[in-house]
């Protein structure tokens, strides 16, 4: 069996991890011949393969990003429409490929079940720093970015209070708030703002006089996607992603103005960004994406195609893609009511 594997959407550690468990299984195992293309969608577009063996994922599983590297280029011009997908099959017939292993989040594995249901044989593996993907509990890399996020609100943290101010950090997460929830559990952060559920600018000045009120200096932690109730929009920059979506972030640096002009709390804004995507996986991240690897190669074995490998629990489970894609995982109610009512 020839297996293509690729990587889509944003870099996530353990990107690598998966790669190697799947290679050492799927190859070494299983036998299968294993080719990964080159940028994503891109490589299968333009031709750029590098081939997966033993040798190729030598001492992966701690590195970070991921070598064969990942992009947001779209799999087809269109749609797709069936003359789309028709030219597809033809050059994945021209790769001699038998099926995809794809490695991405919820955009990506919605490209695998839209492959599958045309009849490509397809395999997914989530990652995903967002842990948004539904129907599996982690995606790896998530706890890395929490991780990373957690050791700037505590740095962060040590300087805001030396100077008595109100410290804004702004996290990602795209439309969904868990690594803002999460690490600002872990960091104790006085304020959690997280997209699922908006607040008004009202209720945020008021949590941070009342910490300053008890003699302490505030740490809000705000998720990229958060709008403000009422009339607030997400805050977007200049230009799109690979995609076309508008790309948010500057949340925390529209906000601490507004603090600091309401309260009288001298108040400063960090946006975290790409460093909460960088660097080396979590031992966790590690072995939940050599564990995904490994499934999704077994999986391949024993040809249990249109599934994605779920954590449940402790356990690796092949879900159908059909519950994983279509509506996003999102904080629930009762994860932000646990943390709301300690808020200020
Ligand atoms: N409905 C769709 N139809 C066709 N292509 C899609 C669709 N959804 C996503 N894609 C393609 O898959 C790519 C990856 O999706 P996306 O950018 O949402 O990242 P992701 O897989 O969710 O990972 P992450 O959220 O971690 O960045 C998109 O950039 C786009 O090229
Ligand atoms: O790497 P880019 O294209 O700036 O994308 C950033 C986005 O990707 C993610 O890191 C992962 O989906 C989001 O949290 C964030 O909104
Ligand atoms: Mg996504």
């Amino acid at each position: 069996m020839r297996i293509g594997v690729l990587c889509s959407g944003g870099d996530s550690p353990g990107m690598n991890a998966a790669i190697r468990g799947a290679t050492l299984r799927g190859v070494d195992v299983h036998g299968f011949e294993m080719v990964g293309f080159v940028d994503g969608w891109r490589g299968f577009h333009e031709g750029e393969t590098v081939e997966l063996d033993r040798p190729a994922v030598r001492g992966l599983s701690g590195q970070g990003g991921v070598f064969i590297g990942t992009s947001r280029v779209p799999p087809f011009d269109g749609g797709p429409g069936e003359a789309d997908l028709t030219d597809f099959r033809a050059r994945f017939a021209d790769y001699g490929l038998d099926a995809f292993m794809l490695i991405g989040g919820n955009g990506t594995q919605r490209v695998s079940s839209i492959l599958h249901d045309s009849g490509i044989p397809v395999v997914g593996l989530p990652k995903t720093i967002d842990n948004d993907l539904d129907g599996t509990d982690y995606t790896f890399g998530f706890d890395t970015a929490v991780s990373i996020a957690t050791e700037a609100i505590d740095r962060l943290r040590t300087t805001g209070d030396s100077h008595r101010r109100c410290m804004v950090l702004e996290v990602m997460g795209r439309d969904a708030g868990w690594i803002a929830l999460h690490a600002g559990m872990a960091g104790g952060a006085q304020a959690i703002l997280v997209p699922e559920f908006p607040e008004s600018i009202d209720q945020v000045c008021d949590w941070v006089t009342s910490v300053r009120d008890r003699g302490r200096s505030s740490l809000v932690v705000v998720a990229e996607g958060f709008a403000l109730a009422g009339n607030g929009s997400q805050v977007t920059r200049d230009g799109r992603d690979g995609f076309g979506r508008l790309r948010l972030g500057g949340v925390a640096e529209s906000l601490a103005p507004v603090i600091e002009e309401r309260t009288g709390i001298e108040t400063r804004a960090t946006v975290l960004g790409h460093v909460q995507r960088g660097g080396a996986p979590t031992a966790f991240d590690r072995v939940l994406a050599t564990r995904t690897g490994i499934a999704g190669a077994d999986a391949a074995l024993h040809e249990d195609w249109g599934t994605m490998a779920a954590l449940r629990g402790d356990r690796i489970e092949m879900i159908p893609f059909a519950d994983a894609v279509g509506r996003l995982k999102t904080v629930p109610d009762d994860r932000y009511a646990e943390v709301r009512l300690n808020f200020g």
